[in-house]
């Protein structure tokens, strides 16, 4: 049985591409709980397996054996993700961006346009409202991506590589946003990142290298 405050348990979860010969094996038997409150950073070289450890952890990928359980409150729709190369929609602006999720769950467009405008001021870009995603920066682009999981209310926030294209200036604001986020809505938050200072500024780190999860002790 999980314990009573996780989110989401993997157990010897491994994940693999490909058969026989050509079978990639991308995770090896992870073990791993995330908690209410976690602020985790996995950290490995590029191929090392950390996005398709968030993946298994999102419920994107199916573990091959072991197993990924969610807590029974636990639904997909709890769950934000941020990647690295976050697509918004060329054809909408910054703020309709950011009140997709809303609008695709249902919501009347008005409440779901209000809180979007509420989480782009949360994360610094709500002078961006009206722009096109072809007129903003990279670094801009991925904070309204945080502000679009920011109106999930998500109970976990999974965001992979996502200061991976931008300067250091830019990636400090992202992750800020992202921990404002996190803290503002009380999730658990889970970055995969190849930089030690992105990883230095969450509380828990554990090491992915050759496809699998190093234990704690294991992690510099
Ligand atoms: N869809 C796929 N089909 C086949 N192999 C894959 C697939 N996705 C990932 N892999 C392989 O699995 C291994 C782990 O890849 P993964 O993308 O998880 O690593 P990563 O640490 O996130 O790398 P990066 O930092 O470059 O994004 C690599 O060898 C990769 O080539």
């Amino acid at each position: 049985m999980p314990p009573d405050d996780a989110l989401v348990t993997c157990t010897d979860a491994a994940l693999t591409f490909g058969r026989d010969a050509q079978a990639v094996v991308a995770v090896h038997g992870a073990n791993l709980t995330i908690r209410a409150g976690d602020r985790l950073a996995v950290v490995g070289s590029s191929g090392s397996g950390k996005s398709s450890l968030l993946h298994l952890i999102a419920g994107l990928e199916q573990a091959t054996t072991g197993s990924v359980t969610r807590a029974t409150d636990v639904e997909r729709s709890d769950i934000g993700l941020v990647f690295q190369n976050d697509s918004l929609i060329p054809a909408l602006n910054v703020a309709e961006n950011a009140a997709l999720p809303l609008i695709l769950a249902g919501h009347p467009e008005k409440e779901a346009q209000q809180a979007a405008l509420t989480a782009l001021d949360q994360v610094g870009v709500r002078h961006l409202a009206d722009r096109l995603p072809e007129e903003i920066s990279g670094g801009q682009a991925q904070r309204v991506a945080v502000a679009r999981v920011l109106t999930q209310a998500p109970r976990l926030i999974l965001a992979d590589e996502p200061t991976g294209r931008l300067d250091h200036a830019s990636g400090g604001r992202v992750l800020d946003a992202l921990l404002a986020a996190a803290d503002l809505t009380r999730a658990a938050l889970v970055v995969t990142t190849h930089d030690p200072s992105v990883a230095a500024r969450l509380a828990r780190r554990r090491t992915m290298r050759d496809g699998r999860l190093l234990a704690p002790e294991e992690t510099p």
